[in-house]
């Protein structure tokens, strides 16, 4: 018979933490002879924000375009609540509840908020008039909208407004709000408060922890440090496509943090191009 300690012991000794939203197991991406990553293996648990950074190079955007969908590992696989996944589309990572915010938001920039909240989810009116023709049922849309944006505290003034009239900062808060309605799970963030003033990165920031305490595993990539200390409560540290560190709240200085990035802490400074092919 196994009795629960026995699972509790198999468990550990497969070292996985069982908690873990989403993990990344051994995964490698080769393009030629271009090793962009080499057996990453990270974990990140629901209601934290792991920051995920390093040098121009290192496998950032690999992996999420991986964590994402957008490109196969050559080798390894992805857990989401413990069931493993190697996604070959993007629609695949959605589905098991990743929810990717690229650089460029992926909005429509003439369509209002509302329409851009909606976008690909659009509710049909209830009425069968309006059903047959396939009117959508904006009332019911901008209500949820104003709803969503306003328990996540995002400060955009009239849902009507084209997304191109919007500020950098509300066109981001926008995009992440978004994605966060859409998932319970992951949300991957690409940079989100580069190109922001001081005041909008703030707002970013604090919209981000609020995803955070719903329950979802962020992870954010970003070459800020200081928006970095603000909001991960982990960082991993990429180097030449491996993981150079996992850096703890309380070891999260700029000293690390770029000590790891650059390799001065672990003594490959000056790390030769030849470590990165064959
Ligand atoms: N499609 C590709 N074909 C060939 N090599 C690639 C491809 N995509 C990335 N690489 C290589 O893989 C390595 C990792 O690149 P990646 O874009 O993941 O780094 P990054 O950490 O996101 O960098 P940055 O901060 O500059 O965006 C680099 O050496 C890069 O040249």
């Amino acid at each position: 018979m196994i009795s629960l300690t026995n699972i509790a012991d198999s468990v550990e000794n497969r070292g996985h933490n069982v908690s873990a939203r989403l993990a990344v197991r051994n995964v490698s991406k080769h393009y030629g002879g271009v090793h962009a990553l080499k057996d990453v293996t990270l974990e990140v648990n629901g209601g934290e924000v792991l920051g995920l950074v390093g040098d121009n190079g290192a496998g950032k955007s690999t992996l999420l375009k991986i964590l994402a969908g957008a490109v196969a590992p050559s080798e390894g696989a992805i857990e989401v609540d413990g069931e493993e996944f190697v996604f070959t589309t993007p629609h695949a990572a959605k589905e098991a509840g990743i929810a990717t915010v690229y650089q460029d938001l992926a909005l429509a920039a003439q369509q209002d908020v509302v329409s851009n909240f909606f976008l690909g989810r659009e509710i049909v009116s209830k009425n069968p008039i309006g059903r047959l023709f396939g009117w959508l049922d904006r009332k019911e849309m901008r209500d949820h909208t104003i709803k969503e944006l306003a328990r996540l505290g995002t400060r955009i003034p009239d849902v009507t407004l084209a997304t191109r009239e919007l500020s950098g900062g509300q066109r981001q808060a926008l995009a992440i709000a978004r994605a966060a309605a859409w998932t319970s799970k992951v949300l991957l963030l690409d940079e989100p408060t580069s190109a922001l003033g001081v005041e909008q990165q703030a707002q970013v920031l604090e919209l981000i922890r609020r995803v955070r305490d719903q329950g979802i595993a962020v992870i954010f990539i970003s070459h800020q440090m200081q928006d970095v200390m603000d909001v991960c409560d982990r960082v991993v540290v990429l180097r030449l496509g491996r993981v150079a560190t996992t850096l703890g709240s309380s070891e999260l200085t700029s000293e690390n943090l770029i000590g790891y990035i650059t390799g001065a802490k672990i003594g490959d400074a000056v790390a030769p191009m030849a470590e990165r092919e064959g």
